[in-house]
């Protein structure tokens, strides 16, 4: 068990004309279960693999526990790697692939080496599999006996790389369970890849995003839903995703008005925003979460009417798409169930509005971070 820091981490690939990996600095606790997440090419692979010293990295410093590693060789670094393929040898039995590594790396005596494999295997539920080869397994069994490997190791940090994505839906659903289970049970550090942001949120103790080789945010998986550094991390995290609209700010009595170009959207937002603009005509990116947009009554202050384009139920829920912006989606509860066309009053609570720099996409002021702020 030990932490886990990445100083400055880099790499370039093709002579620098690619950035994997951009100035990376991460602190991850002994026993902490952080998610790497990100769009396809955004370095985590990399970065994963330059933990694991299976990539050099450009320059930057990796340290498990107070061991600087960047430059240790892989089988001298206490880690162990799941693949999303498994990457089990096909000839070799369950035994004889979770025993693998101990052989290499360890002087244990055969029957240590068996002791452990099978505690594992029970571990993973897999013991009466030790005599197979891996194309008698199924996939979710051939998962089990990778993870079985990896925990015989008794590495100092498990590392993950997609390890799901090759499962279907419920099988995914239960792995999880069974890695923080795992994880918890052993209390191994663990970075985990994925490009499936619930994923990332359900697991992670702490979740990193990554867009373009350079971290966006990291936090828990509350604290970056409901308080997002910028328009990609609100964006990105949560499904359906959250909608903007590009809003002109103007004074209105003191308080805060914004308007779309067409003029027909307006929306108040407390105090605590107007302070922060510059000057009227500004423009912003407002981001609503589509769970924080409800029916109106008539009586908010923030009442939007708009057509309603398209109604999809969800059991519990419908998604309604509205004629807002582009996709912009309100969840309500099944009960309400308008029909496509019809006009609708829909409002949501200043402290839900979330303001964005139409240039770089920073936030600007989340209203639910000055409230928690203030209190
Ligand atoms: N060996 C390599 N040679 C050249 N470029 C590479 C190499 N490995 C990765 N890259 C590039 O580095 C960038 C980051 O790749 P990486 O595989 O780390 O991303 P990722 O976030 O894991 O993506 P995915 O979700 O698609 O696996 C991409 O632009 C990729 O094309």
């Amino acid at each position: 068990m030990a932490s886990l820091r990445l100083k400055n981490l880099r790499k370039e690939f093709d002579r620098g004309q690619i950035v994997a990996v951009d100035d990376l600095n991460l602190d991850i606790e002994d026993g902490e279960f952080v998610t790497l997440v990100g769009p396809s090419g955004c370095g985590k692979t990399t970065t994963l693999r330059m933990i694991a010293g299976l990539e050099r990295a450009t320059s930057g410093n990796i340290y498990i526990g107070d061991d600087d590693v960047t430059d240790v060789h892989a089988k001298n670094r206490d880690v162990a790697m799941v693949f999303q393929n498994y990457a089990l040898y096909p000839h070799k039995t369950v035994e004889e692939n979770m025993s693998f590594g101990l052989r290499m790396s360890t002087d244990l005596s055969k029957d240590e080496r068996y002791e452990r494999v099978y505690e594992a295997a029970e571990m993973m539920g897999i013991e009466d599999l030790l005599d197979d080869k891996p194309d008698e397994l199924s996939g979710g069994q051939k998962q089990r006996v990778a993870l079985g490997r990896a925990i015989v190791r008794e590495p100092d940090i498990f590392l993950f790389d997609e390890p799901l994505s090759n499962l279907d839906a419920k099988l995914r659903t239960t792995m999880r369970t069974e890695i923080q289970r795992i994880q918890q049970e052993l209390g191994i550090t663990a970075v985990y890849v994925t490009h499936d942001q619930e994923e990332a949120m359900t697991m992670g103790d702490r979740i990193v995003i990554l867009r373009d080789g350079e971290l966006q945010q990291m936090g828990a998986p509350t604290t970056v839903y409901e308080n997002p550094t910028n328009s990609f991390v609100g964006g990105f995290v949560g499904s359906p995703s959250m909608n903007f609209i590009d809003v002109r700010a103007t004074n209105d009595s003191g308080e805060v008005v914004l308007r779309d170009g067409e003029g027909d959207f307006s929306c108040h937002l407390s105090s605590s925003f107007s302070g922060r603009i510059e000057s009227a005509n500004e423009q912003f990116t407002v981001g609503i979460r589509p769970e924080d947009v409800f029916p109106a009554t008539g009586e908010e202050r923030n009442v939007l009417e708009t057509t309603v384009e398209v109604v999809e139920p969800i059991g519990s829920d419908n998604y309604l798409y509205l004629d807002l912006a582009e996709d912009f989606i309100a969840r309500v509860g099944s009960d309400v169930e308008p029909a496509p066309g019809d006009r609708i009053q829909v409002t949501f609570a200043e402290d839900d509005v979330h303001v964005f720099d139409s240039e770089n996409g920073k936030v600007v002021a989340d209203e639910k971070e000055s409230a928690k702020a203030s209190v």
